[in-house]
């Protein structure tokens, strides 16, 4: 009763946070009823509720004088458990404490559901304006629902002509064992030329800004895979009946099936963990073992080609007849680790950024 001088006033606890524009409060009451919350001169919030807190079914009350002053509309919500609370700030900075007073309110304390320091709500805010401008562009530039829907079709073609691979071999290795290696070629590769011939528009979509990718990155990957596949296997026919093949289109189509789902869920802004870290850790172990298969198929069709002499340049009389295509394939294969160098590097960075970037946003 407030005409009693000596009625004893009991205050609920009281948790806080704050992001540049907000104060959070989340106050522990349960079944609050006659809730009375109100400002006083911008910057006093005072509350009264009738519900049940740590001094059972009662009234309680508190109030808060904050650091800067406040906007009037204060909006609320109670529940069975609680009564949250959303004041905005007048204006738009982050306070170093809650209250004018510099002693924190015996009721009050951090709520660590919802705490982030200053470098956190900031990343959070930039996240939040980044969203809104995406989804403003794109709702007002049709090219963009273009590009999204052209990158989705994309990966899913790949996505199930790497899948056609990666499932035609395992069945066969289950039915046939070790006889299913040398035949691969024969089985899968009209499906592995389709979609290497279009992951050339890999090299392409980051040309013309359609995708985050570095053009180098992507032209090692597609040209790299393109000279096994066309120049080594392609055009020699006693390479594609070895056992190597097997092992290359394995590790190729491996990583392959958890890539393009991973970027066709990122074109609808979707994600699902364990495809993230499938898509950036799977190629720790399949990156090098896939540039050791491709550099034992170079090294094992070096003979062939000094054999037939297939490609091999002419040369004038004086310097003997011509050079075989295997110098090349040579000079090739020290190409091909400078490749796996490069591309390890990017694929690591790539990861590191994705982990970092994730971490700060859970916080
Ligand atoms: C210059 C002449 C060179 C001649 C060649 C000489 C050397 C040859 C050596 C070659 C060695 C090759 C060996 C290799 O063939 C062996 C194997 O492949 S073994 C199997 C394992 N392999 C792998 O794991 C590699 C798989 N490939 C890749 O990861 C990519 O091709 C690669 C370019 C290497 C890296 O990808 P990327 O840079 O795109 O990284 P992200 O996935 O993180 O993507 C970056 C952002 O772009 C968005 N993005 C990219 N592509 C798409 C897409 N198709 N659709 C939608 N979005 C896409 C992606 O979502 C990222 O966006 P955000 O940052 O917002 O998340």
């Amino acid at each position: 009763n407030e005409n009693l001088p000596f009625t004893l006033i009991l205050t609920p606890h009281v948790y806080w946070a704050q992001r540049h524009r907000d104060i959070y409060l989340r106050v522990e009451l349960s079944d609050a009823k006659n809730l009375d919350i109100s400002l006083q001169d911008n910057n006093t919030l005072l509350f009264r509720a009738q519900g049940h807190g740590a001094k059972g079914d009662n009234e309680y009350r508190f109030s808060l004088e904050f650091l800067e002053p406040v906007r009037p509309e204060i909006s609320h919500k109670s529940t069975q458990r609680q009564v949250d609370i959303k004041i905005k700030k007048q204006e738009e900075r982050w306070w170093g404490r809650l209250t004018l007073q510099e002693k924190k309110p015996l009721f009050l304390a951090p709520d660590f559901d919802r705490w982030l320091d200053e470098s956190d709500a900031e990343m959070e805010l930039q996240a939040k304006e980044e969203k809104i401008n995406r989804i403003s562009v794109e709702s007002r530039v049709p090219y963009l629902g273009l590009k999204k829907g052209y990158l989705f079709m994309y990966n899913l073609v790949q996505f199930l002509g790497f899948s056609w691979i990666f499932v035609n071999m395992t069945v066969r290795l289950f039915i046939l064992g070790q006889d299913s290696f040398y035949d691969t070629f024969h089985t899968t590769a009209d499906m592995m030329y389709f979609c290497q011939m279009m992951a050339v528009l890999e090299v392409i979509n980051p040309l013309l800004g359609l995708v985050k990718t570095g053009f180098l990155p992507a032209m090692i990957q597609v040209a790299g895979r393109n000279v096994i596949l066309f120049v080594i296997f392609g055009s020699l026919e006693d390479m594609q009946n070895k056992p190597v093949v097997f092992f290359v289109f394995y590790l190729w189509s491996t990583i392959e099936i958890f890539r393009y789902p991973f970027y066709m869920l990122a074109c609808i802004s979707t994600e699902w963990k364990l495809l993230t870290w499938l898509r950036y850790s799977l190629w720790i172990p399949l990156y090098p073992l896939g540039v050791v298969a491709e550099a034992v198929a170079v090294i094992q069709s070096l003979p062939i080609f000094d054999e037939t002499r297939l490609f091999s340049l002419p040369l004038p009389a004086v310097l003997g007849h011509s050079l075989s295509f295997s110098f090349t394939l040579q000079l090739y294969l020290v190409l091909m680790f400078l490749g796996l160098f490069i591309n390890f590097r990017h694929l690591y960075k790539q990861r590191r950024r994705r982990y970092r970037l994730k971490k700060r946003k859970v916080h």
